[in-house]
């Protein structure tokens, strides 16, 4: 089978880039973006998809930020469900697959076992709400779509949690971070080459899929991980603790959080026939390629 040529949207994102920069070196890879295709205009994603030649899909772009959402909803709605169920129509026209990411956060937060791909799904903000219809629209259009629901993603590409935890730490010992909401950090290094293995040798596989490092994470014990990791690599941090204080205190954020998403990555895991690495040993490795470059 000749190599499937890639599409990728959302490619000047975090994610995107990561999946861009690990992709374009080993296949014939293009991108759309907001220029060339706005995600909250999905009349015109036909247009805009005539004349690009792909098999697959990779669909990273949306409206990411849950506070936005929560005070945009139509627009939400647009990016993150109308126009991903046009793409996933062309997918399945043109017999393309589509890899659609989702979140963590279509799930409600409640006190729960890890949630695997069966268990019940209720959004409790509209960025949830909008991914969730985003999901289920996708799947209709185009059944043979994989939607890769991903959590709490670091990387090289955008700042994330332990990047701004680093940073704050090279200026005051005075730091705090949510203690008692849990879910899973994920490496966006580690998604490309799931995602490359899932497509090469998983043609078949659709439908939700967790996609996550193992282990269990608070945004506290992400951050004193992050932390003592810089210690050890030498960086001039003022202290590896973190004050942990609770998610009701951040009454800055416009949409309501769920406090426990941590997924199960068992059907990964069984699909790549290998463990999945720990969220911890691929927070280090990044670091490490961050701080010490070889
Ligand atoms: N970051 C995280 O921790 C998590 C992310 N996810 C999901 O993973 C995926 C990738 O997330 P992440 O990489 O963080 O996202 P980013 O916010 O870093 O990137 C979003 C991408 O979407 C594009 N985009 C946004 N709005 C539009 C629009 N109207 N038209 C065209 N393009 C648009 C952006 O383009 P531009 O540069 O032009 O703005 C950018 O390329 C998303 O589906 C997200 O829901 C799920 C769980 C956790
Ligand atoms: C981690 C953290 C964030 N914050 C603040 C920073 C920011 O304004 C706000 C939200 O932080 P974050 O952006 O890290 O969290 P959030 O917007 O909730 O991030 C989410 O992104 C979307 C795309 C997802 O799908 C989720 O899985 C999740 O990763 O909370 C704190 O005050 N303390 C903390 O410990």
């Amino acid at each position: 089978m000749p190599a499937p040529r890639i599409l990728i949207l959302g490619a000047t994102g975090g994610l995107g880039r990561a999946l861009q920069s690990h992709f374009s070196p080993r296949f014939q890879t293009s991108t759309l973006g907001r220029a060339e295709l706005d995600f909250e205009k999905p009349d015109t994603v036909s247009a805009a998809l005539a004349g690009r030649d792909f098999d697959v899909l990779l669909n990273a772009a949306g409206m990411t930020s849950p506070d936005v959402c929560e005070v945009e909803p139509q627009r939400a709605f647009l990016a993150n469900a109308v126009t991903p169920q046009v793409l996933a129509e062309c997918c399945q026209k043109r017999g393309a697959r589509m890899v659609h990411f989702s979140t963590d956060y279509v799930f409600s937060g409640e006190p729960h076992d890890v949630l695997t791909e069966q268990d019940e799904t209720l959004p409790v903000n509209v960025y949830g709400r909008t991914k969730l219809a985003g999901e289920q629209a996708v799947l209709q259009a185009s059944p043979r779509a994989l939607v890769a629901r991903v959590s709490w993603l670091f990387g090289h590409f955008k700042a994330s949690h332990p990047d701004n935890i680093i940073q704050k730490a090279l200026q005051t010992d005075d730091l705090a971070a949510v203690v008692d909401k849990v879910s899973a950090p994920t490496s966006n290094a580690d998604i490309c080459r799931w995602v490359e293995q899932l497509i090469i040798s998983h043609p078949d596989v659709s439908g939700p899929l967790h996609l996550c490092n193992s282990g269990i994470a608070s945004w506290h014990s992400w951050a004193e991980a992050a932390l003592e990791i810089a210690h050890r690599l030498g960086l001039p941090v003022k202290t590896t603790r973190v004050q942990p204080i609770p998610l009701a205190s951040l009454t800055q954020l416009k949409a309501p959080r769920p406090l426990m998403t941590l997924m199960s990555n068992q059907k990964l895991g069984g699909l790549l026939g290998a463990e999945i690495r720990s969220w911890y040993d691929a927070l280090e490795e990044y670091l490490v390629e961050k701080y010490q470059p070889k």
